[in-house]
């Protein structure tokens, strides 16, 4: 299957520039035969958070139409990153998801909020887990932060899914961190891990570094650290491969990790 990865330049708080050109590139990656578009995070406002009441899409309605449309008429799956929305009287970093047919497939509010970019401080953190299949692809969608929290990637992994898609805003400072982390979750998991990440005008901020990992751990592709847009290749029956020369699931001692998932 081939997968489009957009490797995108946000705009800070421009949104117009940053439909538009997400537009461009989604259809540039549909004629370049993508079947799956992935997309970073906070495309549409970037962490103009001060800024949200007059930017933040409401009910995500703007973004929910433009990659409905997009997706039918193209004929692709697209994992939309995340975009800034106001739902009731809250702001949420949101993921939504369609399939070629054009219908919604996942609507996810970043579980984990990230305080060092005051997401807090301007943002609620969903509830919902966020599994769905493209085609008879069983998947799932996480957004930057939460790669950090292993059992929220793993309890996908357990619903089922063969590919995570990651997509972040994830700055250089801690690209070492991305890089690893993203590894670490394609490796224990035993599954893809598709992480899109932003870049910006200043490589000091963003660089980029968007990467496909197969489920044995191998960098299928990197991005660099302009914008950029990838086809890359990926054979999804490597999944259970993988999974039956070290049967991991079938190894696991859920008996004995209760306590690891209760907050001390
Ligand atoms: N946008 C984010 O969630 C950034 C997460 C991050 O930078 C980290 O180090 O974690």
């Amino acid at each position: 299957m081939k997968l489009g990865c957009i490797q995108l330049k946000v705009a800070f708080g421009d949104v117009e520039k940053n439909f538009a050109r997400v537009e461009q590139l989604i259809r540039e990656a549909a004629a370049k035969g993508a079947e799956i578009v992935v997309l970073p995070e906070m495309w549409n406002t970037s962490y103009a958070l001060k800024k949200l009441e007059g930017l933040a899409d409401v009910n995500g309605e703007r973004t929910k139409k433009f990659l409905a449309n997009l997706s039918k008429e193209l004929n692709i799956h697209i994992v939309g990153g995340s975009v800034a929305t106001k739902k009731g009287d809250s702001f949420y970093n949101t993921m939504l998801t369609y399939n070629r047919q054009g219908e919604l497939l996942g609507e996810y509010d970043k579980a984990h909020l990230f305080r060092l970019m005051d997401e807090h401080l301007y943002l609620s953190a969903g509830d919902g887990q966020n599994n769905f299949k493209l085609d008879d692809l069983d998947a799932a969608g996480v957004i930057c932060y939460d790669i950090r929290f292993p059992e929220w990637l793993r309890l996908h992994a357990l619903n089922g899914a063969k590919v995570l898609f990651v997509s972040a805003q994830w700055p250089t400072a801690r690209i070492d961190h991305w890089k690893t982390l993203l590894q670490a979750r394609a490796i224990e998991n035993q599954c893809f891990v598709v992480a899109i990440n932003r870049i910006s005008g200043n490589h000091d901020n963003f660089n980029g570094q968007s990467m496909v990992i197969e489920p044995w751990g191998e960098v299928l592709w990197t991005g660099g650290a302009d914008e950029e847009l990838a086809i890359v290749d990926v054979d999804f029956s490597k999944v259970d491969e993988v999974r039956t020369r070290i049967p991991v699931y079938d190894d696991r001692r859920p008996e004995l990790y209760g306590d690891v998932l209760k907050k001390k």
